[in-house]
């Protein structure tokens, strides 16, 4: 009996042929037959596969089996999951905590730690590294993911493609992949390279040169390869007048959060509305809408007649290791002010000039506390993944220069404790940070100024946040001085956010900077120019966490 004309029964335990069974045999659950002409079958604990006439093809028994793909079948077995030829014996003596199918000559398997790579068919590794995770290969290429949850294309050697990383990302389709960025989906052509500048909320692959897409306002159509729009497969869904609409009253949120912290509502609560008007001092109806635009918010949930924090509101908590309660405020108040003098800082021939923020926040112990405890938040939640993207030996003199309350270099000497670590900031600064964290072993402090010459030698040095304050004359300055603590080869490190070349997101924050600091967000193309200006060459950018990118220049 040919094995190709073989189905799998409704019932799905046997298999049959033009509605007959192909065998007497039953089983607990069949699945279909694939070329040697086997299929894996389960009865029981016990799996194992057959051939078109029901019989075992060999004697082991597996507690699950799968298909054979390119010559080789997944099991899992008590020791562990691996591949078996077609006469049961094992392809190779290593166990996997699970393995895919292999296409393209490579495996997909996960090891015992939980991290992923691609094997070969005689169990080789198919490259040294291992990945959070890993796809199937498709036409010679991979789509892995790094542990910042970042995606790219690796060929089959494992080396990368074209180097750039996506949100999130497929296999290629007729030469192009689908592909996330912080501003939508798009197609990507083998450079990585987007096809067209729109993005979507979702794409399909195309389609003999098509594709149907959905657009942010929940309308669907049909684009071609240049991102044309085609034909229109569905109306908007989203009220675009209400979108704006939501949009205009942001503040609406700003000065809810930052009422809620101001009032002491977020400290007070669990309680009932009653008890948070008697603790806050508020009106009972004040009180209660409160609480009710903070549900709204989604940072309180009512239970029964008392008001709690979600999981978002415990953020807002004081003593939140993360705590936003800092930068609600902030954002309220005297960055929120700032905002208000947008339209003049735009016009080409305004006197609108930038704050010296810096200044403000060091004249004021209270500001600065308040301002620092907002940075530490964010560097606490953006940093984590950072000291081991620096790949540093371990034992440099490394300067975090406009490192604040030495968040940063309190992590870096976590992973690098033999590394001689000096944070340099303002002098008001260094005083508050060095009061609140007492002595560090490996950490010393450089009470100084980025734009004079900084008296200290350096392997690395390291500015995290700190040129997206300042406008391209600045930001060169501050790279002279970082160039001159270094020697020909010494490594700088810029931590920042980077704009997409011709992309969108991150534009509200560029604006942010321009009207707190005066500084922007840059491409990689504008580092790179500043850089080379400043006697640096850009050598890698390392793509660690959804926002901040670590650019690895060295100095020449
Ligand atoms: C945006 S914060 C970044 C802090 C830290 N690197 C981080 O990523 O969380 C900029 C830092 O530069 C420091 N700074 C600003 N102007 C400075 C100056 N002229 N000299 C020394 N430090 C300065 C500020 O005090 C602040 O700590």
């Amino acid at each position: 009996m040919n094995w190709r004309d073989l189905n799998v029964s409704a019932c799905g335990k046997y298999h049959e042929r033009d509605g007959q069974p192909a065998y007497s045999g039953r089983f607990d659950e069949v699945l279909k037959f694939h070329v040697p002409g086997l299929a894996p079958v389960k009865c029981g604990d016990e799996a194992w596969h057959v051939g078109p006439d029901g019989n075992a093809a060999y004697s082991r028994r597996f507690i699950r089996t799968f298909g054979f793909y390119e010559g080789f079948a997944t099991v899992q077995a008590q020791d562990g999951w691996h591949h078996i030829h077609p006469d049961g014996s094992d392809a190779y003596p290593e166990r996997y905590d699970w393995c895919g199918n292999f296409q393209g000559e490579r495996c997909t398997v996960r090891l015992q730690d939980g991290r992923y790579r691609h094997v070969r068919s005689d169990g080789s590794f198919a490259y040294p590294e291992t990945w959070r995770y890993v796809g199937d290969y498709k036409d010679g290429f991979c789509v892995i993911q790094n542990d910042a949850g970042l995606c790219t294309h690796l060929d089959l050697n494992g080396k990368p493609l074209h180097g750039n990383w996506f949100t999130d990302l497929d296999v290629f389709h007729k030469g192009f992949a689908r592909a996330r960025d912080g501003d939508g989906w798009m197609h990507v052509d083998l450079r990585g390279a987007p096809a067209y500048a729109q993005r979507f909320a979702a794409v399909e692959p195309f389609y003999n040169g098509q594709a149907r897409v959905e657009r942010f306002d929940g309308g669907l159509e049909v684009i071609n390869e240049l991102g044309q729009h085609l034909v229109e497969l569905r109306p908007a869904r989203q009220s675009e007048f209400a979108a704006l609409s939501g949009d205009m009253v942001g503040y609406w949120r700003t000065e809810t959060i930052a009422a809620a912290v101001r009032l002491g509502v977020i400290e007070a609560l669990p309680c009932t509305p009653g008890a948070l008007a008697e603790k806050c001092g508020l009106s009972s109806d004040g009180a209660m809408r409160l609480l009710r635009a903070l549900g709204e918010l989604r940072l309180v949930e009512r239970n029964a007649e008392n008001w709690r924090l979600s999981v978002r509101g415990d953020f807002l908590l004081e003593g939140h290791p993360l705590t936003l309660a800092d930068a609600a405020l902030e954002y309220s108040g005297a960055l929120g002010d700032l905002w208000s003098s947008l339209s003049e800082a735009l016009k080409a021939h305004g006197d609108w000039r930038a704050p010296d923020i810096f200044g403000e926040v060091a004249r004021d112990p209270a500001r600065l506390q308040e301002h620092h405890r907002m940075l530490r938040s964010y560097a606490r939640h953006d940093y984590a993944l950072i000291p081991d993207a620096l790949r540093l030996q371990g034992h440099e003199r490394v300067v975090d220069a406009g490192g604040g309350f030495g968040t940063l270099a309190m992590n870096i000497l976590s992973t690098y404790p033999d590394a001689r670590m000096t944070v340099l900031d303002k002098p008001e600064v260094v005083e508050q940070a060095r009061n609140s964290l007492g002595v560090v072993p490996g950490l010393n402090w450089l009470p100084g100024d980025l734009f004079e010459p900084w008296s200290i030698r350096a392997d690395v040095v390291i500015l995290a946040r700190v040129l997206h304050d300042w406008d391209d004359g600045d930001a060169f300055k501050i790279l002279a001085q970082a160039r001159a603590v270094l020697s020909p080869g010494g490594q700088l490190f810029i931590i920042e956010m980077l704009m997409e070349k011709h992309g969108v997101s991150g534009a509200l924050c560029d604006l942010h900077l321009l009207m707190a600091t005066g500084g922007r967000e840059r491409s990689k193309k504008a580092f790179e120019r500043l850089l080379a200006e400043a006697g640096f060459s850009l050598i890698d950018v390392r793509q660690v966490a959804a926002l901040p990118a670590v650019l690895c220049a060295e100095a020449i």
